[in-house]
C-alpha cells in the first residue's frame, strides 16, 4: 500500500504535502517524494527512506510552489531502487508528475504496447512509471496546446480503458493543476477536501481522510470509482466519471490492517469497523467455547489494539497490554525481506511477564498473513511463563496473493495457505486458534455505505474482482517477486546509485 498526497494552495505547499506524508507514513516505509511547481519548473525530491529521512531543511527550501504531490513507498512491483521512488516524473505532453498507490495487473502488456505503438520508454520495472505514460500518451494525443477539464478527463477515461487493476492515483500537470482518480472498482481509497483561507479556497487530495483532517482540510468527500477530480492551479474544481460501468468494491485489508483507525474509507469508520471486529470474533469464542478459561485478553499492538479491547470487553475478560511496542520501530509486515521482518518483530515488541505468569493468555491479532509476527509473540508469551497460550485473529486466514497493491505476491509464503486452521495453530505453537469467518468480517465493515457494491476480499476467498488474474499470472509473479528471487535479483544492493532520477541532492 502506498500512500499519496495532492494540494492545490494559496501559499507554498511544501510544510503541508510533508506533514500528509508523516501522516500517511503507515502506508508505506520504503521511499518518499515530493514534487511541486512553480513558474513552469518542477522542484522534486524522492529518495529511499522515511519521510523524516529524505526531507532535509536544504529540500524543503527549494520544494517551492502553491501546487504539488506526495508519495510514501511501500513496493508491490519493480524494485526498492531509490529510482522507483514516486512522484515519477514525464516530460511530454507539458511535464506530468504521477503519485500512485495500487498495483496494475496488465503493466506487462501495457509497457510492450507503450514501446511499440506509442514510442514511449520506460525506463524502471515499476507499474507507476506505465500508468503515468499511459496517461501522457492518451494527454499527447488529444494534441491542445493548453489543456482543459476536457483533455484531463478524456485522459483518464482513455486510462481506465487501457489499464486493468487497482489505481488510486495523483497526477500534476505543469501549469494547469491536480488530477486524482480511482480504478472502476475503488479497490484503493482516496478522497478529498477543502480549506477556506484569507488568500481563497486550497484543495487537498488523499488516500486517507486522516491526512485531511490533521492538515485542517474538511472532508468533501470520497473520490468514486472510476471518478476523476481536477483542480486548475487557481482552485477551481472540477469532477467527473470517467469509466463505463463503475462500481464500488474496496479492498477490505484497509479496514484490517492499513488504514489508521481514525480515517473514514467510503464512508466506513475503520475504527468502528475494528470494534465490530472484536464483537463478531468474541461472539465466535462464545460459540465454541461457552465455558472458556481466558483470564486475560492482550492486543499485539499497534493494529489490533481496537480490536482486542472490544473483544476482551464482550467477552466480560480482563484486557491487558502485556507487549509494549517500541516506538521508534516501524510496521514489520511492510518491511523488505523476511530477515528484517523476524528480526523487527523482536525489537518491537518485549512482554511485561508478570501479566502472563500462570495465565491463560488470549493474544488478539489483526491478521496472520505470513505468521513471522505471531509465530515469535506465541514463543515470547511462552517464555514469560503463560499457562496456556490461545491466539486470535480478526481476520480470516489469508490463503491467496494480493495483486492490487499489497506486497503478498507467494501464496507459499502464506501461513495459512493450503494449511487447516488446526495446522496452522501447530506451526504457531498456539495451544487454541480462533479466526474470523468471512462473513462476519464483511459484516463489520458493511450496512454503513449502501453505494458499497461488494468488498475485494481475494487474500481469503481467491477471487479477483477485474477477471484477468488467472493462474499463470499468479505463478508469474510469484516467480517474480518472491523474496528469494527478489534477493537473488539484488533488490537490497545499492542500484540506486545509478539510475535515472530528474533530481538533485
Ligand atoms: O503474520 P505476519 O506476516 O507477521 O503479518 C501480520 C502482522 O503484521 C502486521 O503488523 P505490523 O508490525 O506490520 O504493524 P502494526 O504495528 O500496525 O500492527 C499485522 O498487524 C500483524 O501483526
Ligand atoms: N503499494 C503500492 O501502492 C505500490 C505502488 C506501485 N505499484 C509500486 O510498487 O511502487
Ligand atoms: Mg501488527
Amino acid at each position: 500500500m502506498c500512500g499519496i498526497v495532492g494540494i492545490v494552495s494559496t501559499s507554498n505547499v511544501n510544510q503541508l504535502l510533508y506533514d500528509a506524508l508523516t501522516v500517511l507514513q503507515h502506508r508505506g516505509q520504503d521511499a518518499a517524494g515530493i514534487v511541486t511547481f512553480q513558474d513552469d519548473r518542477f522542484y522534486l525530491r524522492k529518495d529511499n527512506g522515511l519521510v523524516r529521512d529524505v526531507f532535509r531543511t536544504r529540500h524543503m527550501r527549494r520544494l517551492v510552489g502553491n501546487v504539488g504531490i506526495g508519495h510514501v513507498r511501500y513496493p508491490t512491483a519493480g524494485s526498492s531502487s531509490s529510482a522507483e521512488a514516486q512522484p515519477f516524473y514525464v516530460n511530454s505532453p507539458y511535464g506530468i508528475t504521477l503519485a500512485h498507490n495500487g498495483n496494475l495487473t496488465n503493466a506487462d502488456d501495457l509497457s510492450r504496447d507503450l514501446f511499440r505503438t506509442d514510442l514511449r520508454h520506460i525506463n524502471t520495472n515499476s507499474d507507476s512509471e506505465v500508468l503515468l505514460n499511459v496517461f501522457a500518451h492518451e494527454l499527447q494525443k488529444l494534441g491542445k496546446l493548453d489543456p482543459t477539464k476536457d483533455e484531463i478527463f478524456a485522459a483518464v477515461s482513455a486510462v481506465h480503458q487501457r489499464c486493468r487493476g487497482a489505481y488510486a492515483v495523483i497526477a500534476m500537470v505543469t501549469g494547469y493543476g491536480i488530477v486524482g482518480f480511482r480504478d472502476p472498482n475503488g479497490i484503493r481509497p482516496a478522497c478529498y477536501g477543502v480549506r477556506e483561507t484569507e488568500e481563497g479556497t486550497e484543495y487537498m487530495i488523499a488516500s486517507e481522510s486522516v491526512a485531511l483532517s490533521a492538515a485542517g482540510f474538511k472532508m468533501v468527500r470520497d473520490i468514486a470509482p472510476g471518478e476523476a477530480v481536477y483542480i486548475e492551479t487557481d482552485g477551481t474544481l472540477y469532477t467527473q466519471q470517467c469509466a463505463e460501468n463503475p462500481k464500488l468494491v474496496p479492498c477490505i485489508f484497509e479496514h484490517v490492517y492499513f488504514a489508521r483507525p481514525d480515517s473514514i474509507i467510503d464512508k466506513v469508520s475503520v475504527y468502528k469497523a475494528r470494534l465490530r471486529m472484536g464483537e463478531t470474533l468474541a461472539d465466535k469464542i462464545l460459540k465454541e467455547r461457552p465455558d472458556h478459561d481466558i483470564d486475560v485478553v492482550m492486543p499485539i499492538p499497534d493494529t489490533s489494539r481496537t480490536s482486542a479491547l472490544q473483544m476482551a470487553h464482550r467477552l466480560g475478560v480482563k484486557f491487558r497490554e502485556g507487549f509494549i511496542k517500541n516506538r521508534y520501530i516501524g510496521r514489520t509486515f511492510i518491511m523488505p525481506g523476511q530477515k528484517m521482518r523476524k528480526k523487527s518483530v523482536r525489537q518491537k515488541l518485549n512482554p511485561i511477564d508478570l501479566e502472563f505468569r500462570g495465565k491463560n493468555v488470549m493474544l488478539v491479532d489483526d491478521s496472520i498473513v505470513r505468521g513471522t509476527t505471531c509465530k515469535e509473540i506465541v514463543q515470547m508469551a511462552r517464555d514469560a511463563g503463560a499457562r496456556n497460550v490461545y491466539f486470535a485473529s480478526a481476520a480470516p486466514p489469508v490463503r491467496f496473493p494480493n495483486v492490487y497493491g499489497i506486497d503478498m505476491p507467494s501464496a507459499s509464503e502464506l501461513i495459512a495457505h493450503d494449511r487447516s486452521i488446526e495446522d496452522v495453530r501447530d506451526q504457531i505453537g498456539a495451544d487454541w486458534l480462533i479466526y474470523q469467518d468471512l462473513e462476519d468480517l464483511v459484516t463489520c465493515v458493511s450496512d454503513v455505505n449502501p453505494d458499497i457494491d461488494g468488498w475485494e476480499c481475494s487474500v481469503f476467498d481467491g477471487s479477483y474482482i477485474t477477471g484477468d488474474v488467472d493462474e499463470a499470472y499468479l505463478r508469474k509473479l510469484e516467480d517474480l517477486r518472491k523474496d528469494e528471487s527478489r534477493f537473488e535479483a539484488g533488490d537490497n544492493a545499492d542500484n540506486g546509485i545509478i539510475d535515472l532520477h530528474n533530481d538533485e541532492d
